[in-house]
């Protein structure tokens, strides 16, 4: 598989693929010492950076993530770092005693309360198979609290890579991740990504997995054609209920995500709705326009079986379509066709969908979203501060942490309208979900902090502007 960086740098794998990726590089001839050089070197120079000058401590555990730690700290002995290494547990693989041999530096026994500026927890990575037994979790907590600045390498000591899982209550937190070879889900699952810091990844030559999750990365949106029009650059109806505030939410965002026509179908034209907004009450009209290129269903709609009728409706008409909010909770299967769709979910909404699509509500949100997108063949976005999205074919997408400030009410509907702005302008799913999803927390970053929903769907259009 060809290796480019950028696919490189996107790639998120579980345990058993990083294992695969890393034997895959051995047997083509890079051995397992090269590769805990090339990511303790790697890792080691981002800690230098940090450091500048001030004492380090790194703590190594029995694995090829103490292995690293080794390398680390041999690194930065020899730039002339002060460094000392707290040995919690002697290296139990070949490659991590050959890195403690190259060690020439200080090290101590494991009980030793070593104070410092810098803490690299090397105590344990992806290999971790069970919490940390009482001595190790007392020796991280210990010297976390002795050292201002902390340094995961590859994951948090505790946290389960696959699920993000702490395995331990109170584990401390990270000014910084340095992840090794690929990111790991950990990296963007809650709770484990919020105890983080900043992340960064150090490239040790692993290849292009085929099928692995890849994180949402900026995506590239063009320029409207020399003769576009409002129709070619596509028109969204929007089909909502009463509540007018998320209708409002919607089209707002919406108006500014690409989409040439925005029209909405309701009883009456929502107060303050946007100029830009056309309104009809003829629902069935602008259902058979041929130039309708997308539907969004679900803001403000209500849960009755009006609802529910017009839902069906809407769906009937086999548009590339968004489904969010109250019509997810009324969606069912019988109700689908085919047609490109995305569904919006939070975890509440989540739960209904798996009810009405017979899916058990356990597991991991990532395996959760592909099995209802499998069922539904519909792009399902997983919301939340770790959103993921699922393709129909099992493609996975997974959302570096959103702002938190997005906890408000109303940005569900400014999503919506993003992405189905997105699905407008060029009618696929799974681009338009990413798209929009990228947007929405794009907004989130350029508004700062303690905005709101409106101001958000507001934001979308520079975000929109970064991408061209
Ligand atoms: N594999 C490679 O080519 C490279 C790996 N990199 C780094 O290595 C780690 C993964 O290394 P691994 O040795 O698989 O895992 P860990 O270092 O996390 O340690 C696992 C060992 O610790 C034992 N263990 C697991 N959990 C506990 C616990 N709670 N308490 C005590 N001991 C524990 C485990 O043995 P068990 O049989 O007891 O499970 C292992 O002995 C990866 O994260 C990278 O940092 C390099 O980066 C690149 C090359
Ligand atoms: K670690």
């Amino acid at each position: 598989m060809p290796r480019s960086r950028d696919r490189l740098l996107t790639q998120v794998l579980n345990v058993a693929q990083m294992h695969a990726a890393e034997q895959a590089l051995i047997a083509a001839g890079t051995d397992v010492h090269q590769l805990m050089q090339r990511a303790g070197r790697g890792a080691g120079e981002w800690v230098r950076r940090i450091a500048a000058g001030r004492p380090v401590t790194v703590l190594c555990g029995p694995g090829n993530n103490g292995g690293d730690g080794w390398v680390i700290a041999e690194y930065l002995r020899e730039h002339g770092n002060p460094v000392t290494v707290v040995v919690a547990r002697e290296p139990g693989t070949g490659a991590a005693k050959t890195a403690r041999s190259l060690y020439r530096g200080a090290a101590v026994p494991g009980d030793a309360a070593v104070e410092g500026e810098v803490l690299v927890d090397c105590l344990f990575g992806s290999g971790l198979t069970r919490g940390l037994s009482d001595d190790l979790f007392e020796l991280l907590a210990c010297l976390a609290r002795r050292h201002p600045h902390r340094i995961a390498i590859d994951v948090p000591s505790g946290v389960e890579s696959d699920s993000g899982r702490p395995l331990n209550a109170g584990l401390p937190q990270s000014t910084l991740t340095i992840a090794l070879g690929a990111w790991k889900h950990a990296h963007f699952a809650m709770p484990a990504c919020a105890m983080m810091g900043v992340l960064r990844l150090v490239d040790i030559g692993v290849n292009e997995v085929p099928g692995a999750a890849r994180v949402l990365a900026r995506p590239s949106i063009s320029v409207p054609a020399a003769d576009a029009h409002k129709y070619r650059r596509g028109m969204l109806g929007i089909v909502a209920g009463a509540m007018p505030g998320a209708t409002i939410l919607a089209s707002t965002a919406a108006l500014r995500a690409g989409a040439g026509y925005v029209k909405l179908a309701a009883s009456a034209a929502p107060a303050n709705a946007p100029a830009e907004l056309v309104v009809t009450s003829d629902l069935s009209a602008m259902l058979a326009d041929d130039r309708l290129a997308a539907l969004l269903v679900g803001p403000g709609f209500g849960r009755g079986d009006e609802a529910a009728r017009i839902l069906a409706r809407s769906l009937h008409a086999a548009r590339p379509s968004v489904v969010d909010a109250d019509g997810l909770m009324l969606l069912r299967p019988a109700m689908l066709s085919g047609t490109p769709m995305v569904l919006t979910p939070h975890d509440g909404e989540m739960a209904a969908l798996e009810r009405a699509f017979d899916l058990p509500a356990s597991g991991l949100r990532r395996e959760r979203a592909l099995a209802l997108a499998a069922a539904s063949k519909a792009v399902v976005v997983l919301k939340g501060p770790d959103s993921v999205i699922a393709g129909p074919e099992g493609e996975l997408v997974v959302s570096p942490r959103a702002s938190s400030w997005l906890s408000v009410a109303g940005t569900g509907d400014v999503l919506a309208g993003t992405i189905a702005s997105r699905l407008a302008v060029h009618g696929d799913a799974m681009r338009a979900a990413e798209e929009g999803l990228w947007l929405h927390g794009e907004a989130a970053r350029i508004v700062g902090s303690a905005f709101t929903a409106g101001e958000l769907a507001c934001a979308v259009r520079a975000a929109v502007e970064e991408c061209l």
